[in-house]
């Protein structure tokens, strides 16, 4: 097709990443432009599709994740072919891909879904772990098969599903705030969640409303395993249903939550023993939950003063985008967060170039109950839009913004509870013109939401409330509840007879 020295292969259209992101941009564009070919550049062996996709509300959305080999995706859709290959370099202002495998392509339209990778605290550190995709994942399970105690360091979404799934090994789980869950709850949620975690039994894992994930079409055997340095694609939901996370103990769960604190330090064994020797100013007793008897791989030392001594640290901390094969001599505008601006059209600083998923960083005004999360929802909304604007910018169409970005909405899974996280849920960004109006039955619900000038912007709603669609309707139409008060979550009233 194309070759070192030979011609480029040649494209309308080209995506780089077989996320979820870059297979739904390129599934859309192959749909709208059925005599065109679409290249797929992608790192990885497989590439994960969005299947059974259902609207189960305005803005709430349920589909299964599958990792595929790529050849599914061709035999689905003839015009995609898929090179699996990393771009190492991109020439925007020529219009070329440059492969790992030194090939060269053309393109005249391009988005970027390379997606993210664990924003690791002391990175480069052999015991300090991060979870992105299968590889990662196993590594993890191995290492855990083996611990007695590890340190999860992070308080987002795979802190919260990790210490809750792990069995067998006691964890410290390190944050930086107050309480658990800061990028979904607040302190009162995470009040309402703590005994499911200290709860000696686990029960069976509920069913509900959110995302499948699973590995089809390719056997195990057959499965190429990239090598740990290799970019794949992120994990999703369930992604721990089938691993097996389970230390060396025989106790089912101890989790020790250290808050209100961050890793100062990091100490291999030796480094430990010889600091508690020489140093002055070194604890020389590990001051943890239970004196130890034994001595550990690596030791932790969080500001709080306290060391922890474990068999590893998982580091939990976030993801940065995969923007680097793409920024050397490319003017590219580039977010706080490291990601890609795009704009409401989903383009990028620089011309022809697109952007979606989890290497973007939502550059556009939004609307006011929308806010970016990096998250497989988001990916899949973002390469679909993304290709409905590349081929409107081909045809010379214009293109209202879609409506999946008027509100924020997730639905998940934490601690065995079914969670929907709706517009400003945790009031960001609103500073103290807001209110709260909570709603909580021990063990079984927690809802909250989140009031401005009367009218509802975000809601939190743990448990099955079957709340979710009547608030995203309030939310979205923004109308004025002051009169109904303290009865918008009165369980005696009926709401949904109000508004649906
Ligand atoms: C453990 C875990 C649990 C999660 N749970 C949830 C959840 O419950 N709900 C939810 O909504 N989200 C969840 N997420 C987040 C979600 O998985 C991601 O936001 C989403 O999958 C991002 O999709 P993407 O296509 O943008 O990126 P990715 O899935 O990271 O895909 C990027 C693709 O680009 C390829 N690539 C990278 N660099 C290059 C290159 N230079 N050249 C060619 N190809 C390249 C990679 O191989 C990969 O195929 C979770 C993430 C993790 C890690
Ligand atoms: N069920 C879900 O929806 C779900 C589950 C897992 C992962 N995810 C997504 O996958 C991605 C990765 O997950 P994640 O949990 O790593 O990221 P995250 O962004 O959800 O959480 C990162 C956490 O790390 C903390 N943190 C950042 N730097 C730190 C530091 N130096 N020291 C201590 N704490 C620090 C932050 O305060 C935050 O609590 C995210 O985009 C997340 O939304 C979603």
């Amino acid at each position: 097709m194309a070759g070192a020295g030979g011609a480029a292969a040649r494209s309308r259209f080209a995506v780089v990443g077989g996320g979820i992101a870059g297979v739904t941009c390129a599934e859309k564009l192959a749909t709208e432009f059925p005599s065109e070919d679409i290249f797929l550049m992608t790192a990885s062996p497989v590439i994960k599709a969005v299947t059974n996709f259902k609207q189960v509300s305005k803005t709430l959305e349920e589909f299964d994740v599958e990792e595929q080999p790529s050849s599914i995706l061709e035999k689905r859709y003839p015009n995609i072919k898929v090179i699996q290959s990393g771009v190492k370099q991109l020439k925007s202002d020529e219009h070329k891909i440059f492969t790992e495998d030194g090939k060269e392509y053309v393109y005249e339209k391009l988005c970027l879904c390379a997606g993210a990778k664990p924003k690791l605290i002391f990175e480069g550190n052999p015991y300090v772990l991060g979870i992105r995709d299968t590889d990662s994942a196993q590594a993890f399970q191995k290492n855990l098969a083996q611990a007695e105690r590890i340190v999860v360091v992070g308080n987002g979404g795979i802190a919260l599903e990790l210490v809750y799934e792990i069995q067998g090994c006691e964890v410290i789980w390190a944050i930086k705030d107050k309480a658990i869950g800061n990028t979904f709850f607040d302190a009162g949620a995470a009040e309402f969640l703590i005994p499911k975690l200290t709860a000696e039994n686990r029960e069976t894992p509920i069913e509900c409303k959110r995302t499948k994930y699973t590995v089809e079409g390719s056997q195990e055997k057959e499965r190429p395993t990239a090598a740990s340095d290799k970019l794949g694609s992120a994990l999703g939901p369930d992604w721990h249903e089938g691993l097996h996370l389970k230390g060396t103990k025989e106790f089912s769960h101890k989790v020790h939550i250290e808050i209100l604190c961050e890793v100062k330090n990091i100490h291999l064994q030796q480094e430990f023993i010889q600091l508690q020797r020489t140093s002055l100013t070194f604890p020389k007793e590990e001051k943890n939950v239970e004196p130890d008897q034994v001595l550990w791989p690596v030791y932790v030392e969080l500001t709080n003063g306290k060391i922890y001594g474990c068999d590893f640290i998982v580091s939990a901390t976030g993801v940065v985008p995969n923007v680097k094969p793409f920024l050397d001599g490319n003017n590219f505008a580039v977010g706080e967060d490291g990601g890609l601006k795009v704009d409401e059209h989903m383009h990028t600083s620089v011309p022809d170039v697109y952007a979606a998923g989890d290497i973007c960083t939502a550059a556009w005004e939004p609307s006011p109950v929308w806010h970016q999360m990096r998250l497989w929802t988001q990916a899949r909304q973002m390469g679909w839009y993304a290709a409905k604007c590349m081929a409107a910018d081909t045809l010379g169409e214009s293109i209202e913004m879609d409506f999946s970005f008027e509100l924020f909405a997730h639905v998940t899974k934490f601690f065995n509870y079914k969670v929907v996280v709706l517009g400003k849920y945790n009031a960001q960004g609103l500073g103290s013109e807001h209110e709260l109006m909570l709603r909580c039955t021990k063990g079984q619900e927690y809802v909250k939401v989140v009031m401005q000038n009367g009218r509802m912007v975000g809601a939190v709603l743990i448990g099955e409330t079957d709340l979710e669609e009547t608030f995203e309707n309030l939310i979205l139409n923004q109308m004025d509840l002051s009169a109904y008060g303290e009865d918008l979550l009165n369980p005696d009233v009926d709401i949904e007879d109000y508004f649906d």
